[in-house]
């Protein structure tokens, strides 16, 4: 059995992620440039019952679409590299604006964990978050955090342990658009599929697309283009 694995952090700039990074490697992280671009990615590992964490500390971004070169790399890491877990860090205190990227992560890539982050401050606000109504709701876990004051981690290192091990599975409930996109969707699917078999989520891929998503078409012709793999 494999003993170590790739796991990316990403969320909304300012929710904690690097703070998170830190906290659980200890600072041991080295930077390095990223698929050949300026952007550094801070990776580091954490030990856990045996296993190695290899995280990644994504850059921070409002969205995954391909409107700036940190949401590309965001995105290209997450849909390409195919990182074992990816940790959606949100910040509590505005979690109706964080969501969105979630959402979109969700939609990208099945094993997610939701990391609702700097729970400390929300806590001192009066907000209360129900994570098992949301993790029932999102199909993933849901985990509340207080990265600055290391609440929480046992917990979050268990239920990456406990889905790189398959011994609890991810089913994100998707995201339902207005009837005309569906219908789209429904018909582009399996022309996609086709192409891309499972290397991607073929129905992620169809709303990108309908979406003109140039820069995606792009990056799927050079990474799964003809005799790659
Ligand atoms: N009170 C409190 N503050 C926190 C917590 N986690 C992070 N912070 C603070 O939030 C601020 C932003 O944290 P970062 O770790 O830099 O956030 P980030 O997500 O890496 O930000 P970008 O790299 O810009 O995307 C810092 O001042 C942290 O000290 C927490 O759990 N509680
Ligand atoms: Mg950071």
């Amino acid at each position: 059995m494999r003993n170590s694995y790739r796991i990316a952090l990403a969320g909304n700039p300012n929710t904690g992620k690097s703070t998170l990074f830190n906290a659980l490697t200890g600072l041991r992280q080295h930077t390095g440039n990223w698929a050949g671009k300026t952007i550094a990615l801070a990776e580091g590992t954490v030990e856990h019952k045996g296993k190695t964490f290899q995280l990644i500390d994504l850059p921070g971004t409002y969205s995954l679409f391909s409107n700036s070169i940190d949401e590309e790399v965001a995105r290209n890491y997450i849909v390409f590299e195919k990182p074992d877990v990816t940790l959606v860090v949100l910040d509590a205190t505005s979690l109706e604006r964080n969501f969105n990227l979630a959402l979109q992560v969700l939609e990208m890539t099945t094993n997610v964990i939701v990391c609702i982050n700097l729970i400390d401050i929300a806590e001192k606000q009066g907000i209360k978050i129900n994570e098992r109504i949301l993790t029932k709701r999102l199909g993933v876990p849901v985990i509340k955090l207080s990265a600055r004051n290391k609440i929480g981690f046992p917990l979050l290192l268990d239920t990456i342990d406990r889905l790189v091990t398959g011994a609890i599975e991810c089913q994100p409930i998707p995201t339902v658009y207005q009837d005309h996109i569906e219908e789209e969707i429904k018909k582009m699917e399996p022309r996609v599929s086709a192409i891309i078999g499972d290397r991607l989520s073929a129905r992620w891929v169809s709303l990108r697309l309908l979406d003109g998503d140039e820069k995606l078409l792009q990056e799927i012709t050079k990474r799964l283009g003809e005799g790659r793999e």
